[in-house]
Parts: C-alpha cells; sequence; structure tokens
C-alpha cells in the first residue's frame, strides 16, 4: 500500500470512530496536514450528525467549508468531545512531535478544549525516540535570533523554516538533532524561552486514543 492508501485507510477509521462516539450534535475538532485532510473528505458523509467544527488551521478551515461543514469560533464553545488529527511523530507514551505544517499553536489549543485526542497516523510516524523529524518551535519574529541561541544550548541546531509565516503572523523554527527522552520536561523547558509561542511537542497532553494504519489494517491504540 502506498502511503496515501494508508492515510485514506486511518481517515475511514477515524470516521467510523466519530460516528460512533461523537454525540449527535457535538462539537468535533479538526486538524491540519494531509492525513487530516483525508478525514475531512471522510466527514463530509457524517457532515450532518456534527454540530459544528473547530479547525486547528486556516486551511482546514476552507477544506471543511468547502464541504459545506460548518466552522465555529472556539470562543463561541465551552467543550470539543474528540478532535481528530495527525502527527510527525508519536511514541509509545502517545506523545507527539506536530508542526510539520506549520499549524502547532492552534493545534494545541484545540487540543487543551477536547475531550478526546484523537491521532491519525500511518505506521511510519510511530517511534521508539522522538526527534528524528525536526521540532517546530513556533516564535514571535523578533525573537527568532535570541530563541535560536537558547535552543542551541539544549544542543539542537534550529533552522528558520524559510517562507513560512504561520497563521498567527508568526516564525518557524525547525530543530534538529533532538534526541527526545524527556518529552514532558523539554515541552516545558522550551514553552518557557521568551518569545517561544510553543513548540510542537504534544507530550503534557498527548493522545488519547491512536488510530495507526499498516497494510495488515488499522490498529487502535489507548493511552
Ligand atoms: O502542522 C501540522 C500538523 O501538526 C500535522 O498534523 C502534522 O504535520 C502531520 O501532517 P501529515 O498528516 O501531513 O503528515
Amino acid at each position: 500500500m502506498t502511503q496515501d492508501e494508508l492515510k485514506q485507510a486511518v481517515a475511514r477509521a477515524a470516521r467510523d470512530y466519530v460516528a460512533d462516539r461523537l454525540p449527535v450534535g457535538a462539537i468535533l475538532g479538526v486538524g491540519t496536514g494531509s492525513t487530516a485532510n483525508f478525514f475531512i473528505d471522510e466527514i463530509a458523509a457524517i457532515k450532518d450528525r456534527i454540530g459544528g467544527t473547530i479547525a486547528s488551521s486556516e486551511a482546514t478551515a476552507k477544506r471543511l467549508e468547502g464541504h459545506g461543514i460548518r466552522v465555529l469560533d472556539l470562543n463561541g464553545i465551552d467543550a470539543i468531545g474528540i478532535y481528530v488529527d495527525g502527527a510527525d511523530e508519536i511514541d509509545a507514551s502517545m506523545a507527539m512531535v506536530k508542526g510539520g505544517g506549520g499549524a502547532l499553536t492552534r493545534e494545541k489549543i484545540v487540543a487543551a478544549v477536547a475531550k478526546t485526542f484523537v491521532c491519525i497516523c500511518d505506521a511510519s510516524k510511530r517511534v521508539p525516540v522522538m526527534g528524528r523529524f525536526p521540532l517546530p518551535v513556533e516564535v514571535i519574529p523578533m525573537a527568532s535570533a535570541y530563541v535560536s541561541r537558547e535552543l542551541e544550548k539544549l544542543g539542537g541546531k534550529p533552522k528558520l523554516r524559510e517562507g513560512m509565516v504561520t497563521d498567527n503572523g508568526n516564525l518557524i523554527l525547525d530543530v534538529h538533532g533532538l534526541s527526545i527522552t524527556d518529552p514532558v520536561g523539554l515541552e516545558a523547558h522550551i514553552n518557557q524561552i521568551v518569545g517561544v509561542v510553543t513548540n510542537g511537542l504534544f507530550a503534557q497532553r498527548g493522545a488519547d486514543v491512536l488510530l495507526l494504519a499498516a497494510a495488515d489494517g488499522v490498529q487502535t491504540y489507548t493511552r
């Protein structure tokens, strides 16, 4: 199976998960990226039972609206039942690296509000130790050089993502060369550097459910 076929399979499994578990009329959080895009296309078929969605990026909002799926303002709602999103890496503790598409901050906000975080991935994303995928860090533009120096002190090699401005008007530093053996500690440590908006480690609030697609089918893991 190609990687796209695996993404399609896991997106279908996530649609079924939502159809089974999200109460009719409840709010669904929707992630960003190529796997999330397959999921958005799948949920068009069940849009009448979804009360509305919270999008984790402008691109996701546009795709949802293209299917006639209602996109709401997070400030107008107080609960999200399920949040479905992809990841760049996920480890055995269900901690993730996210932000390959630059949407990490809004994704982290939606994840914080959601009752259940369902991560959807193909099997290539599951790793024993995270860090091979460069860790994205969203920074306030005027602080990018300072934050880079601070990240170097942690042993990383930050690289400014060329041509990328986030939906929030900020920059992304991709930190190479980390071996993330303490995801919770590293997430907290990087987030306290002045000028960092947030980093792509989702460890303090990891996934609750992982739907993982491999050639022999989609497996479900729970935290
Ligand atoms: O900012 C992007 C998100 O964190 C994505 O969920 C992540 O990069 C995975 O994307 P994809 O499904 O395209 O591999």
